[in-house]
């Protein structure tokens, strides 16, 4: 499948209406090719098991005090040029405004059915700018007013919290993420919104009242929901997810930049 050209028109045309400004959806960001190739270069050896869900952070976990300052370092080959992603994002115009105009660290996430992440916000240490890219499994991100869950406020710049508590609140929107897709969240609605995955074995009650990128996702995906009567089985769920981290240190002996 060849994919799609994309410019800052392709992003403007992708917001997602029915929610505060601003976030946008791309089905089709990368092939399935890509998303293989992704998917077996993870470093088995760099995941950080938690309860709900494993981690990895790449170049490495936040450091200092606060959690929020990264060591310089490049983002791997693999999340960032082959397949060309950094290219993707510049064409878009995604990071255009923040800090150092490119996203400078990844959180990798790992969902099983049946696991989850609390209601969140992603914090002060990154620009409010964050591009994820689905791999796997097709699960619904929950969006919450703040102040909606009245729980969890994240330490900046660490992991979100673990999943094992799960909100009285309904959330107020649902985004399907669909596998290879891409969700970009920017401000306002990186501060004024926060975010979850709810720890279940099938995502239920998907349809066009309910799901807010419905408009946006793939005709076969539409499809496929509503002739299984808006359920969606769970099934191994990675995200990407680029943030650009506002403080950086040159680390002595690693040829970091600052
Ligand atoms: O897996 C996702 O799509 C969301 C992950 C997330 O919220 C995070 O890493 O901060
Ligand atoms: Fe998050």
């Amino acid at each position: 499948m060849s994919l799609a050209q994309f410019s800052p028109e392709t992003l403007s045309a992708a917001r997602i209406s029915p929610l505060p400004d601003s976030f946008f959806y791309i089905p089709n960001f990368i092939s399935g090719e890509e998303e293989s190739y992704i998917l077996q270069k993870l470093p088995a050896k760099s995941w950080h098991t938690l309860h709900h869900r494993r981690l990895q952070a790449h170049p490495s976990t936040l450091a200092g005090k606060s959690h929020d300052v990264l060591l310089a370092a490049p983002l791997p080959p693999w999340l960032v040029s082959t397949p060309p992603i950094l290219e993707r994002f510049k064409d878009l115009g995604i990071f255009i405004g923040t800090k150092h105009g490119a996203p400078n660290h990844c959180l990798v996430n790992e969902y099983k059915p049946g696991e989850g992440i609390m209601p969140h916000e992603d914090g002060g240490a990154y620009s409010p700018v964050v591009a994820t890219v689905s791999l796997g499994g097709m699960i619904v991100l929950d969006i919450y007013e703040k102040g909606q869950t009245g729980e969890d406020t994240q330490r900046p710049g660490t992991a979100p919290s673990d999943g094992d508590q799960r909100t009285s609140q309904k959330p107020k929107w649902r985004i399907l993420q669909p596998p290879r897709s891409l969700l970009v969240t920017v401000d306002p609605a990186y501060t004024c919104t926060k975010h979850g995955i709810d720890n279940v074995e099938v995502d239920e009650d998907l349809g066009p009242e309910t799901v807010a990128n419905w408009e946006l996702l793939e005709e076969e995906d539409r499809t496929t929901i509503q002739q299984n009567q808006g359920r969606s089985e769970r099934s191994l769920r990675v995200s990407l997810t680029y943030r650009d981290v506002l403080k950086v240190n040159a680390v002595v002996g690693l040829g970091g930049r600052r």
